[in-house]
């Protein structure tokens, strides 16, 4: 292997002009042998894909047991599945992205304006690590943008205004992704025998919706290093948007990555962590990871969990002889508290709330 000067340190990336002038990974990215990605061990499996049209052409229809059924094989298998014929208009989901992917191209200066290390900021701009050992932090080769979501113009929190169009398209956007979310959960709550409204109801009255940017510039050695290391979403439901012909989303199946090949105007949905619970472990909220890769990858995914003051348990139908009881009842505050408490590591996230810990 070539020598790494461990001294050439990249805190921000010189991805604008000189991204190709970068040629190898420096020393702060590069992961110890066994965090590596190891590319070529990918499983040659792929995630389901489902098509929704019949609830475009009738949004009023009761879903056929065909496509409830669909879903909910994909949750258990997977906790993963891509959708199309969504609803959500081509033309606006390209333009999201391409909005998000001009913030990320800002100068270094502007975007360090929402620069910050505090969890509780409401929009944030930071580059991700991973602890590995003697709490060294190795970084992560990409960058992220990071605030609350609502299905209605009147954002509170102070949006980026550069690009112009920034939060008109996110207030856009947004109202779709609320309609497909309350979509998506009715089809997964009829999977799991429960009425259409029981899992948006167990987010509570304020439900918390997150979007999270991930950027993640051309790599020169995607071997060494990881766009994002895995871990499972702590919020209930996912919605990704990524760019079109760059593959980089890695999904486990059985301890093999499983890669997301990207279709065109397709979103990935993913189960969170919370689901998992309330299912009492029937539906998993699996692992996941983002490689890097010689192109650019820009990725949008919009987060819907529980009210901070909710509590979440195993829902009373997933609990008998056979199944008991896996989590111990919390508030969704609690919850967030462990994972801030976890950042870097992300390995025991839902244990901490196993019923017999
Ligand atoms: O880039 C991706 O597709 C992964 C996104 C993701 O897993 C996340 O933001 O939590
Ligand atoms: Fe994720």
């Amino acid at each position: 292997m070539r020598s790494r000067d461990p001294t050439v340190k990249m805190t921000s990336f010189p991805w604008r002009s000189d991204a190709t002038s970068v040629s190898q990974v420096p020393a702060n990215f590069v992961l110890p042998e066994d965090k590596r990605p190891n590319l070529s061990d990918v499983s040659c499996l792929s995630i389901p894909i489902i098509d929704m049209k019949e609830m475009i052409d009738d949004p009023d229809r009761n879903p056929s047991p065909l496509l409830v059924e669909a879903i909910a094989r994909a949750c258990e298998d997977y906790g993963f599945f891509q959708i199309v014929n969504h609803g959500v208009p081509e033309e606006l989901c390209q333009r999201m992205l391409k909005t998000v992917t001009k913030f990320f191209e800002l100068s270094t200066e502007e975007k360090n304006k929402f620069f910050s290390d505090d969890v509780n900021k409401e929009v944030r701009f930071f580059s991700r690590y991973l602890k590995v050992e003697n709490d060294e932090k190795v970084s992560m080769w990409s960058e992220v943008l990071y605030h609350h979501w609502h299905p209605q113009e009147d954002f509170t929190p102070p949006l980026p205004k550069n690009p112009p169009e920034y939060r008109e398209v996110i207030a856009e956007y947004a109202k779709e992704i609320g309609a497909l979310v309350t979509r998506l959960l009715s089809l997964i709550s009829q999977g799991l025998g429960l009425e259409k409204d029981c899992l948006k109801r167990r987010m509570g009255e304020t439900p918390t919706r997150r979007l999270q940017a991930n950027y993640y510039p051309p790599c020169p050695e995607p071997e060494l290093t990881l766009g994002l290391a895995p871990h499972t979403d702590f919020n209930a439901l996912t919605i990704v948007n990524q760019s079109d012909g760059v593959t980089g989303l890695q999904v486990n199946k059985d301890g093999k990555w499983v890669a997301v090949d990207p279709i065109p105007n397709s979103f990935v949905v993913n189960i969170g962590d919370q689901i998992q619970v309330l299912s009492n472990d029937k539906y998993k909220s699996n692992l996941h990871r983002a490689v890097t890769n010689k192109h650019r990858r820009v990725s949008l995914a919009m987060f819907y969990g529980p009210g901070k003051d909710t509590e979440i348990g195993p829902i009373e139908n997933f609990i008998d002889e056979e199944h008991p009881r896996v989590y111990r009842n919390y508030r969704y505050a609690e919850f967030m508290e462990e994972y801030h408490r976890q950042v870097g590591l992300r390995k025991r996230l839902k244990e901490a709330f196993r019923f017999d810990n």
